[in-house]
């Protein structure tokens, strides 16, 4: 498993925090996040792409998880930060997150959304449909901003992850399309509006990819593209954001990566390419999310109910399920997972790890081994760090669990668990029903 999570004792420890200790002093379901982990990706992107490649960026999709203090611990890093939302820019904002290390996605901001983030003079935005570029370029004239703008485009390449997370395909829902008379006339557009200084050109394939092809292919059509804009318009694209999307182990099926195995394809592929066409080398940006927060996250839940089926399956309950973790469900993702409280004892066979969420979808961990649960035992699901918390939801009126954060030995609280009447905060009860 992951270097921060250990045996001792027969006791789990996440860093140098008891896993038991953990869920005890906070309850379960309980998200755990070891703050050596996060450091040590940022240090890897910085060390594999930022200091050995010049003229690169490198932003935290912060999608993938998000709150005040993990803010605080981006701009600590001196990262840049994806926001896709209102309300992410409003999270960034708030904790005092340098604007202009903002980049701003979305395909469909609202008017609201763009006013704030020109108000707020975000560093970037990516444009995502031509709807949006008219819209913006009249709201930086309002307010007479000058906007630093990207094109997020549609590659058209497919790679090889679950349809739900694959981005980069002609059909897909984001970017403007390469069909040569939707990108061209928006590109002419942009280079003109007075208050918009066209960068260049994003992509995103797709997200836990294990093979850089992709990527690769990617960048070649934008290369292309930034040739074509050359030769046409005599403009030089400064910037290409190669997106995110570079994958973590969940289980032992996974083959992850370095970070250095898809920025040197990208960046060998931009320089040479560059070099070759005598183009303007662009400043290249990546933008991970997972890759720098999903593995540092482990969930601890509480067994219940152990119902045996005999011949059949065994299910284990635990005191979360969906509502804390989607991905099972939404894309069959797989996980793997520990008794925290007797991590080492054998395996008893296989268990359906499900959760209390009234769905028969909401499972957890099918064919886990595990040995003989009973209620009261803790089990503790690692890689949950990213696209867990971000994407918790309140069905069944379940509150959303707390996040704690370790370093060490220490545990900060950096999110505390929801209560009931935090459900109804919002309920409103009209006159003719008081
Ligand atoms: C535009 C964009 N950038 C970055 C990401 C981050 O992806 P990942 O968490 O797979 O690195 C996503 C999400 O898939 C995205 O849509
Ligand atoms: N939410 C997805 C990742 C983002 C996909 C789209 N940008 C996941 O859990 O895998």
């Amino acid at each position: 498993m992951h270097q921060h999570i250990t045996i001792k004792d027969q006791q789990l420890f996440i860093e140098g925090c008891n896993a038991l200790t953990l869920a005890k002093t906070y309850k379960t379901p309980l998200y755990v996040l070891s703050e050596t982990t996060i450091r040590e990706k940022f240090r890897e992107i910085r060390t594999q792409f930022l200091e050995r490649h010049p003229n690169t960026i490198a932003a935290y999709a912060s999608k993938a998880f998000l709150t005040t203090a993990f803010v605080k611990l981006v701009a600590q890093e001196g990262f840049y930060m994806d926001v896709v939302s209102g309300g992410e820019l409003f999270t960034a904002l708030n904790a005092q997150f340098p604007m202009e290390r903002v980049i701003f996605h979305g395909n469909n901001k609202s008017k609201e959304e763009l006013e704030m983030a020109v108000v707020n003079k975000v560093g970037r935005i990516v444009v995502d449909n031509t709807t949006e570029l008219e819209i913006l370029a009249s709201i930086a004239e309002q307010h007479q901003t000058q906007m630093n703008i990207l094109f997020r485009i549609t590659p058209g390449v497919s790679s090889s992850t679950h349809d739900y997370i694959a981005t980069g395909k002609k059909d897909s829902k984001f970017g403007i399309s390469l069909d040569d008379f939707v990108i061209m006339p928006a590109i002419e557009d942009a280079i003109k509006a007075p208050f918009l200084n066209f960068l260049g050109f994003h992509f995103h394939v797709g997200s836990q990819i294990f093979d850089h092809n992709s990527h690769v292919m990617a960048t070649q059509i934008a290369l292309d593209l930034i040739k074509r804009v050359k030769t046409t318009y005599n403009y030089d694209i400064t910037e290409l954001n190669t997106g995110g999307g570079f994958g973590i182990k969940y289980t032992d099926t996974c083959t992850p990566q370095t970070i250095g195995y898809f920025t040197d394809a990208i960046v060998d592929t931009i320089d040479q390419y560059c070099e070759a066409n005598h183009l303007v080398r662009p400043r290249i940006c990546i933008e991970p999310g997972r890759f720098i927060v999903g593995e540092a996250g482990t969930t601890l839940y509480t067994i219940g109910a152990v119902k045996e089926i005999k011949d059949l399956k065994t299910y284990v309950a635990v005191d979360g399920g969906m509502t804390d973790n989607i991905r099972p469900a939404l894309y069959q993702a797989k996980y793997s997972a520990l008794l925290a409280n007797r991590p080492l004892e054998e395996t008893a066979g296989e268990v359906t790890l499900c959760g209390k969420c009234c769905e028969s979808g909401d499972l957890l961990v099918e064919h886990l081994p595990l040995p003989k649960a009973v209620a009261g035992d803790v089990v503790a699901v690692f890689s949950t760090g990213a696209y867990n918390y971000s994407m918790a939801s309140h069905y069944n009126k379940h509150v959303i669990p707390a996040v704690v954060l370790v370093s060490g030995e220490k545990a900060y609280e950096i999110v505390e668990r929801e209560t009931y009447a935090d459900l109804i905060k919002h309920d409103v009860v009209p006159p003719h029903l008081k």
